[in-house]
């Protein structure tokens, strides 16, 4: 099947009017309306035993660890593999598993989550099936689940009911790339009702102001994207996030993890040598699947790999 790709090289961090990915979708109508943080214990709300984000940053911090976080695509190869995987994640000692929902038009992922996401759906992955393959598996998971999705497919659901179906289904987290601060409010509202945390992103170019804003408004852990562009595998992590770290570590106490280009047990090592709370794999998770010779194949691989990044953890 011929698939077109947009270019590896368009930078969803370059197409965007304002200098962060919660400002990329429009001009905000409301700019100073940033409520102030909520942290809901999702112990309460959730339907498994497991506690939410937050808690889990607690308990790493005292153990003086730094989080695991892999990233999948749901439904590639197909969602009986995904239920798997994120069992074996959960068992490698993930410490928080991001699990991304496929979406048509996914403008920050690079090839590989695209292609994944673009399999995902012509396997007809929908949001209903995801939602009862996790009624089934989350469960099953120590780890809290947060999930990954645009923000159309929310809108296109409605905010409150997407809420409660994912909590319903004992989901802790939520990250939505393509809002913009000012327009989380409805999000965060909608969240914290449902003892969902909503994780907020700043990347390299997002001035100091508004990274502190975003900080204030951020549930469960901040986001730091690594670097301009899209997510994908890259050779290095640029030491420019040591001190990217360092400044938003000046500004909040709330635990920031890293995502994009992280590929490798050095990169994971690295990361959290200069400080991070929590370090995100997703393009090289997914490449490991979609590569392997079948779903029993991949779902090894995923283990051997996702074990060999937790050690550099150790
Ligand atoms: O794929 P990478 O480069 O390892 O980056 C993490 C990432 O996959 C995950 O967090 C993610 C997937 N799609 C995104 C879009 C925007 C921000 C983050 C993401």
């Amino acid at each position: 099947m011929a698939v077109s790709f947009k270019s590896p090289k368009t930078s969803f961090f370059q197409l965007k009017k304002s200098p962060d990915t919660q400002s990329f979708i429009r001009s905000p109508s409301h700019r100073l309306a940033v409520p102030s943080t909520r942290f809901t214990p999702m112990a309460a709300v959730s339907t498994n035993q497991t506690v939410g984000l937050s808690e889990t940053f607690i308990r790493l911090r005292k153990q003086g660890k730094v989080a695991f976080i892999p990233y999948i695509t749901a439904g590639d190869p197909d969602l009986s593999t995904t239920a798997e995987a994120l069992k074996v994640l959960d068992s490698c000692g993930s410490d928080i598993i991001e699990l991304g929902a496929p979406y048509s038009d996914p403008l920050a992922d690079g090839p590989v989550i695209q292609a994944a996401a673009t399999r995902a759906l012509a396997r007809g992955t929908n949001f209903n099936a995801i939602i009862s393959m996790l009624k089934e598996v989350v469960p099953q998971l120590s780890c809290p689940l947060a999930l990954f999705s645009y923000y159309n497919p929310i809108l296109k659901r409605g905010v409150s009911k997407f809420m409660s179906t994912i909590k319903d289904v004992g989901v802790h987290g939520l990250v939505v790339p393509d809002v913009p601060l000012e327009e989380t409010e409805i999000l965060r509202k909608e969240a914290a009702k449902n003892g969902i945390e909503l994780v907020l992103l700043t990347t390299p170019t997002t001035p100091t102001a508004r990274m502190k804003a975003i900080a204030e408004a951020a549930e469960g852990f901040l986001y730091l994207v690594s670097s301009i562009g899209v997510t994908g595998a890259r050779t290095s992590v640029s030491d420019r996030v040591k001190t990217l770290l360092q400044d938003i570590k000046q500004e909040t106490t709330k635990p920031v993890a890293v995502g994009f280009g992280i590929s490798k047990p050095e990169h994971v090592k690295q990361v959290a040598g200069w400080g991070a709370d929590g370090v995100i794999v997703g393009s090289a998770m997914v490449k490991v699947l979609a590569e392997a010779k079948s779903p029993k194949e991949g779902l090894k691989e995923l283990e051997r790999f996702a074990k060999s990044l937790k050690a550099a953890l150790e």
